[in-house]
């Protein structure tokens, strides 16, 4: 790979909350969220330094995407608050200026061209047109999907669908980037273009926070791992400090301090908050 995926933006450093050295991109107290009777997300103290890949795990059902959706400002937390990128996540507004968000089933216009998609969304975020045009070269490219770029997303395969909208989560250079599951449906080569993008974008300090089932993923990239378990946070730290926690064997893999704290049993790394 020539181009880093942060050349050709100008801005070459992220702000931090209004020149107070505040490093956090993303900080939460005491974040909730219920839907009747059951409590998805339960009073979660989160803080995620810029520049980290921060790899958000749960088991189905655990809270990730209610959580994310909270932090995005799609959804309105029951209690508590959130600030992302210095914005409050109650302000949807101030809070889309600074982030890039890919769901799982990407927002795409199936009768649009990834690059028209890719243009409508840099119009859409302020960029300006020479900048648009040279940041979807780069990623087209990039992802190996400049041979496609015409042809209309109705047409495409689910791992060029993705692309285009992984394209799209960091095509305008966000301060936050929420990933969920952004190697799913991917080939190798292509899961492998996306670890290494996420990297050099975290270099950059960009933040990337990312939601995955594919814990080897998590144990490459990420410096730093949060687990939830029924809305909590039950396990937080660099994912090489997690596995030393665990005394149970020498070489223990992520795989094994996941399953250890999100079972009812009382688990050999206890609550490592
Ligand atoms: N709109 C909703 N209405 C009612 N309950 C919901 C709603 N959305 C989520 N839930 C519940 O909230 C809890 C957390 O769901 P969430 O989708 O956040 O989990 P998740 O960790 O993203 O799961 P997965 O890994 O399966 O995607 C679950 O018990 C789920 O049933």
């Amino acid at each position: 790979m020539t181009n880093s995926p942060n050349e050709p933006t100008t801005a070459t450093e992220h702000e931090t909350d209004t020149g107070t050295g505040d490093r956090r991109a993303i900080v939460t107290d005491d974040l909730t969220k219920e839907y009747g009777e059951t409590t998805a997300v339960d009073s979660l103290d989160l803080t995620v330094e810029h520049g980290a890949v921060y790899g958000f795990l749960g088991p189905n059902g655990a809270g990730k995407t209610t959580t994310i959706r909270m932090l995005t400002a799609l959804l309105p937390p029951t209690s508590g608050s959130g600030r992302v990128a210095g914005a409050s996540i109650t302000d949807r507004e101030a809070v889309i200026d600074h982030i890039g968000y890919l769901p799982e089933s990407p927002p795409i216009h199936e009768e649009f061209t990834a690059r028209e998609q890719l243009e409508y969304h840099g119009g859409l975020r302020n960029m300006d047109r020479s900048q648009i045009e040279e940041r979807i070269e780069t990623l087209l490219g990039r992802f190996d999907l400049t041979d496609a770029a015409d042809d209309r997303i109705a047409t495409y395969s689910k791992g060029m669908r993705q692309k285009t909208g992984l394209i799209q989560a960091i095509m305008h250079d966000p301060t936050v980037a929420f990933l969920d599951e952004p190697t799913a449906g991917l080939d190798p080569r292509a899961a492998r273009t996306v670890r290494e993008t996420i990297t050099e974008l975290a270099a950059g300090d960009m933040t990337v926070f990312l939601s995955t089932h594919i814990l080897p993923v998590v144990e490459e990239i990420a410096t730093e791992v949060g687990i939830l378990y029924d809305g909590q946070l039950v396990a937080e730290g660099p994912p090489a400090e997690l596995k030393d926690r665990l005394e149970t064997s020498e070489d223990s893999t992520l795989e094994d301090v996941f399953l250890d704290v999100t079972t009812e049993e009382p688990s050999a790394t206890d609550s490592t908050r």
